[in-house]
């Protein structure tokens, strides 16, 4: 059975304990595929500490060692050796920023020639990251850059509400200039074509939301409505997708989780979507990349550095996402099979 891989993210956030975590507590033994970390030896062993534990190398084969936790094993492919001197919670060094980039770049490169069955991915910092030479605003993007896909669309997953994002990190006084029909059409077919396919919704409702307040009221408060959303949910329905829109923002989150109006909310901008989002499953949401040849989930949340090292951070949402990627499976869109 291919492995799922898990990299590691940042060494000095949450994502080693949070590994180590779900080890101790028996849910990566009970995934259906075997698991194998991309990450540090240092500092998975630094986060075993946390909860009381010397983990030692049992085997080593190549580039994969298998480090015991007091019984529980764990399989790593180490991509870098980090020091656990210069290991501090919250800091993340060059070299640290450098190995979030290497644990992204090998999981891809496995999942793209067939030797994983999925990545699931523990949180980067971005500043970090990109200070180490990695030139995108996250793992998606860069997922997107290396599967050689234009576009992909970030969603969200909770079990009452699933949102996708048009436009994902980027300052908001950028984010009216970055929409167009293409981009809102786009992100409507590649929602509906992973809803059908990964999602086993036959016929899934898209609500798509406006980007001003009162869906610009006819053009007094901005007119992307108009413009741009419009046209784009016309173009989607002409090809057969269910969507509808664009919806005040304030007021359709109500009627998409207590009314079940729709099965994905299409949001112009990250805080729009996320916001609703995580207050409802802050706990078990999943991120996961739809429109890539491969398949690609997250913990919903970033690296915590207010508790990393204190081995509090929940690990809901890292098991909801190696759920949904051990059973899931690839889907790639092919940009023209939009028609139910
Ligand atoms: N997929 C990824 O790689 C992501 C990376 N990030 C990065 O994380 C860094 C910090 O971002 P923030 O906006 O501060 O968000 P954050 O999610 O790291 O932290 C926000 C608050 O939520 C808490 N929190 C986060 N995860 C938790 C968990 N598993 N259990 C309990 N509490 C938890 C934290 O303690 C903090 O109080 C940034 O560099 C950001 O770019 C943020 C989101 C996703
Ligand atoms: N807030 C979501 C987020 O930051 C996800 O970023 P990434 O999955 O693209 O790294």
């Amino acid at each position: 059975m291919r492995p799922l891989l898990i990299t590691m993210g940042d060494p000095t956030g949450i994502g080693p304990e949070l590994i180590v975590k779900t080890l101790l507590a028996g849910d990566l033994a009970s995934l259906p595929l075997p698991v194998r970390v991309i990450g540090d030896i240092a500092a998975l062993q630094q986060a075993g500490q946390i909860f009381g534990i010397v983990a030692k190398k049992t085997e080593e084969a190549g580039p994969i060692v298998c480090l015991d936790f007091n019984g529980h094993r764990l399989e790593v492919e180490a991509c870098s050796s980090l020091s656990a001197a210069n290991l501090n919670y919250g800091q993340p060094d060059h070299d640290c920023g450098r190995a979030m980039a290497a644990y992204i770049e090998q999981a891809a490169r496995q999942c793209l020639n067939g030797s994983a069955h999925a990545m699931v991915t523990c949180p980067i910092n971005k500043k970090a990251i990109n200070a180490a030479g990695f030139s995108f605003p996250g793992h998606t993007e860069f997922l997107a850059d290396r599967c050689g896909v234009k576009q992909v669309v970030m969603m969200l997953a909770g079990s009452s509400l699933k949102v996708c994002l048009v436009t994902t990190h980027l300052p908001l006084t950028a984010v009216a200039q970055q929409l167009s029909v293409e981009t809102i059409l786009t992100t409507l077919r590649i929602t509906h074509h992973a809803l059908q396919h990964q999602f086993a919704l036959p016929r899934p409702r898209l609500a798509v939301l406006a980007l001003n307040p009162h869906a610009g009221e006819e053009g007094l408060f901005g007119d992307e409505e108009q413009r741009l959303i419009t046209p784009a949910i016309k173009a989607a329905r002409a090809d057969g997708i269910v969507a509808d829109g664009p919806h005040s923002a304030d007021t359709l989150f109500h009627f998409a989780v207590h009314e079940k109006s729709a099965d994905a909310v299409i949001c112009m901008y990250h805080d729009q979507g996320l916001i609703p989002l995580k207050l409802l499953h802050f706990d078990d949401a999943v991120n996961v990349t739809l429109g890539l040849p491969i398949i690609r989930t997250s913990v919903d949340h970033g690296t915590a550095y207010d508790r990393a090292g204190s081995g509090s951070a929940s690990t809901a949402s890292l098991c909801a996402a190696l759920r949904m990627a051990a059973t899931m499976s690839p889907q790639p869109f092919n940009g023209t099979d939009s028609k139910p």
